[in-house]
């Protein structure tokens, strides 16, 4: 075969991956029904080192199975993780014109962006606003110290917390994969100009009193993500995010909803990591609803940590499922189809 033929072959598998992957999308969109007899499983990392084997398998367990779990005792003191959010929460307080200094990077996951994201799942637009920190593109990209004090300081801290304790939960899948134990540390090296991990502030929007949202409108519309773990902060009392896992909950619609709570962290699998795994570890539809009638109608914040292999990395899994592809043209791949079918969407 020769090489221009080859290119062809992984083109195709692509494109065939790409367009499974939004028709179930578009399908998902619904309502459905609420399970709430499933639980995401509770990982305590304590002496992370000396209980490595048990939290592997626990890790495993989870990720192979329902594709989310929460950490506990992960490492990152609650009062870092309030203090981040008391910053988020300052940004989105700023008026419209100071946050538009700001202004999305088109593709590269930096800035802000208001009521921007349409998922293919719905075709409206999240009800929320975000703010995202990928490192190598933040030139002009923060609010200096007599907007937000302290705010490129702190989050830069709280983005490097983030990343190594991903790289610990990844080094589990790493062994369990028969990669080496820093594999994926390697695949996402901070200080590369092909980093493209990335930490994204939310604020999902109130809602205006005594006004029902029209029926169609998500805080975040049902996805998977396109990274390889994702780790999302959330607050006490704060809810909303639920999980369909699996073929059966998915032909029946049903959504099970996560307990959010300061001091714990709630992760996911994400597509990357899945075709890195050869379709082991799992990729979970997830979305956040709106408040029910009888919940409270004020903002929601939350905070996620996407791991995302840096550009130049190659992706494929021990058992070469799928064609090998670059990290780069993985996560383009996976956008421009998000974005094609947002377009269809509109017609
Ligand atoms: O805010 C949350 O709880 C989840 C956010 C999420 O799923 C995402 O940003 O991909
Ligand atoms: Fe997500």
């Amino acid at each position: 075969m020769n090489n221009t033929t080859h290119q062809k072959d992984h083109d195709n598998t692509n494109i065939a991956y790409g367009l499974q992957e939004l028709n179930f999308e578009s399908t998902i969109g619904g309502m459905g029904q609420e399970n709430n007899q499933r639980t995401v499983p509770l990982i305590d990392l304590t002496d992370f080192e000396q209980n490595r084997d048990k939290i592997r398998e626990q890790l495993w367990h989870a990720a192979t199975d329902i594709g989310f779990f929460q950490l506990v005792n992960h490492g990152i003191d609650v009062a870092t993780v309030r203090e981040a959010f008391a910053l988020s929460e300052q940004f989105f307080a700023l008026s419209e014109e100071n946050k538009a200094r700001f202004p999305l990077k088109e593709g590269l996951n930096a800035g802000w962006e208001f009521m921007a994201q349409v998922r293919p799942s719905t075709g409206t637009a999240d009800q929320k606003e975000s703010y995202q920190i990928t490192l190598p593109h933040m030139d002009n990209l923060w609010p200096n110290q007599v907007l937000v004090p302290e705010f490129q300081r702190i989050l830069l801290d709280f983005e490097q917390r983030a990343w190594q304790l991903g790289m610990q939960v990844l080094s589990c899948f790493a062994e369990k994969l028969g990669f080496a134990q820093d594999f994926f540390t390697q695949a996402h090296r901070r200080d590369s100009a092909d980093y493209q991990s990335t930490l994204r502030l939310l604020h999902y929007l109130p809602l205006d009193e005594g006004v029902e949202p029209e029926a169609g409108l998500w805080r975040a519309g049902a996805h998977t993500d396109f990274d390889c773990l994702t780790m999302v902060f959330q607050k006490t009392g704060q809810g909303g995010l639920q999980v369909c896992p699996g073929k059966e909950a998915m032909q029946r619609q049903e959504w099970t909803s996560v307990i959010p709570q300061d001091d714990i962290i709630t992760c996911n699998i994400g597509d990357m990591l899945m075709r890195w795994s050869d379709d082991k570890l799992k990729s979970t539809l997830h979305r956040v609803r709106m408040p029910k009638p009888d919940e409270a109608r004020g903002p929601r914040y939350s905070m996620a940590f996407f791991c995302q292999a840096n550009k130049d990395v190659m992706i494929q899994g021990p058992e070469r499922k799928y064609a090998e592809i670059s990290a780069r043209d993985y996560l383009l791949q996976r956008i421009n189809a998000n974005f094609s079918a947002a377009k269809a969407a509109e017609k």
